[in-house]
């Protein structure tokens, strides 16, 4: 339901009036300014924008990994912007899921371990039926006993999805998930996110600089010098290319 200062009910994620300064004088950067948005419960966002826009920033924010100067970060009904960095690491393992260009899997642990990874660290138990449905609907079944280096690119970014998913998190963060593919794999692993906000009514935001991975998404979000510069739904690769003309026309 839209209210009135542009934010709605059921956000599974919601940023508001958030500001990002890094240094100070000379060397300061405002990376974010004002920025208010609302993630929707499963839901698939894409964030694009030039490069130093704050699409990173913002992911970082949102996910507890920066400290916003000013504003506040919502996940569900918990303020994470004023929690400790212990409380902070609870969170993010057992309420959000990431997934990264570089995968981040640890090399030492097969994709299974590095799978119930998170949860093992939060003390929670894997539900193994939840856990069968993942490996099958990534197919990663057959793959996920081995090490990272005996991996593909693409089957350890589905390991990196499994381990996402698998805690059944408010919202999963992707920052460039694509950028380490080639585009026929990369095209698999967007597919999977699409299936998992359509399927599991998963939450995604996705960080990306490729028009046709923003095109699964249900909305765009353009970011331009810090601020929001525009939404589109329903995105198509025409009318995002269109729209990222009409931006670049505008600057
Ligand atoms: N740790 C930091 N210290 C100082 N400045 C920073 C830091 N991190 C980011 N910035 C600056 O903040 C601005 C936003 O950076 P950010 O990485 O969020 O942009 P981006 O849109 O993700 O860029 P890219 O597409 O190139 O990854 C940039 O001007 C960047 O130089």
């Amino acid at each position: 339901m839209a209210r009135r200062n542009g934010t709605t009910a059921g956000a599974a994620v919601r940023l508001e009036s958030l500001w990002k300064v890094y240094g100070t004088g000379q060397a300061e950067v405002v990376a974010l300014r004002d920025v208010t948005v609302d993630f929707p419960a499963s839901s698939f966002t894409a964030v694009m924008g030039p490069s130093g826009s704050g699409k990173t920033t913002l992911l970082q924010c949102a996910a507890g990994l920066a400290e916003p100067t000013r504003g506040s970060v919502r996940l569900g009904g918990t303020d994470i912007a004023g929690l400790q960095e212990k409380e902070l690491a609870l969170v993010r393992r057992q309420r959000m899921g990431f997934v990264f260009q570089s995968f981040n899997l640890l090399p030492a642990l097969t994709g299974r371990e590095n799978t119930v990874l998170p949860l093992q660290l939060a003390g929670r138990g894997v539900d193994r039926d939840w856990l069968e449905l993942i490996l099958e609907r990534t197919g990663m079944r057959e793959h996920i006993d081995r090490y990272p280096h005996e991996l593909s690119g693409g089957q350890q970014q589905r390991v990196a999805v499994c381990r996402a998913l698998l805690a059944r998190p408010e919202v999963i963060f992707a920052d460039e998930p694509t950028g380490a593919l080639d585009s026929r794999t990369g095209e698999e692993i967007l597919a999977l996110l699409r299936a998992s906000v359509d399927e599991l009514d998963q939450t995604v935001v996705m960080v990306t600089h490729e028009p046709a991975a923003a095109a699964c998404a249900d909305r765009v979000l353009f970011l331009r010098d810090g601020r929001i510069a525009g939404t589109l739904e329903q995105p198509t690769a025409a009318s995002l290319r269109a729209h990222l003309d009409a931006l670049e026309r505008a600057r």
